[in-house]
């Protein structure tokens, strides 16, 4: 193991029960709050994109926090996609199932040009239900998705099959638990 990718893992915390009984929360606050560690996970995933990026995607809420950062260090734009009535022009949207949860995501129907190369960023890959829905909005808009980066992976939630059913043959994590 690298000593970012140590040091990462070590800033991530365990809370058990939250959102709910039977799930461990995995809080990235500790990571947020340290600079050289937040700054080793934009760095990470900045590196994990295979070509040149045109749009880096970010989901409400915690993928924003990475995924702006990335955009910016690619020299990429950055584009939102957003939980139900938050965006203020026609959207597409898409219905899912989390980890401890049911959840909507949309974009805006012109945010990104048919055929531009993105990259998609989230916090954490658990059930895969963001990632695919987020695959699917991205199908209506497209556009070539290009690679999925996320902080840490839930392996033990199985989302990587939810990746593969939705054609994301391309997916990197730095954490892996
Ligand atoms: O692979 P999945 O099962 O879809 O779970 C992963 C998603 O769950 C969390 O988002 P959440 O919906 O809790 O929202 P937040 O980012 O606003 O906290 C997390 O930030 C990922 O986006
Ligand atoms: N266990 C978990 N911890 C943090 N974020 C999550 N998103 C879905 N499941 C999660």
């Amino acid at each position: 193991m690298t000593a970012d990718r140590a040091l990462i893992e070590s800033l991530i915390t365990d809370v058990p029960d939250f959102p709910k009984p039977g799930v461990v929360f995995k809080d990235i606050t500790p990571l947020l709050a340290s600079p050289e560690g937040y700054q080793a996970a934009v760095d990470a995933i900045a590196d994990s994109a295979p070509e040149k990026i045109d749009v880096v995607v970010g989901m409400e809420a915690r993928g924003f926090i990475f995924a702006a950062p990335v955009a910016i260090k690619l020299g990429a734009g950055f584009v939102p996609v957003r939980k139900p009535g938050k965006l203020p022009r026609p959207v597409f949207e898409e219905n899912f199932a989390l980890e401890y949860g049911t959840e909507t995501l949309t974009v805006h129907r012109d945010a990104i040009k048919p055929g531009a190369r993105v990259l998609v960023v989230d916090d954490v890959l658990a059930t895969g239900g963001t990632i695919g829905a987020t695959a699917q909005l991205l199908k209506k808009l497209d556009v070539n998705l290009v690679h999925v980066a996320t902080v840490m992976e839930l392996s033990f939630l199985g989302g990587r099959a939810l990746l593969d059913s939705n054609g994301i043959d391309s997916f990197s994590t730095i954490v892996t638990v």
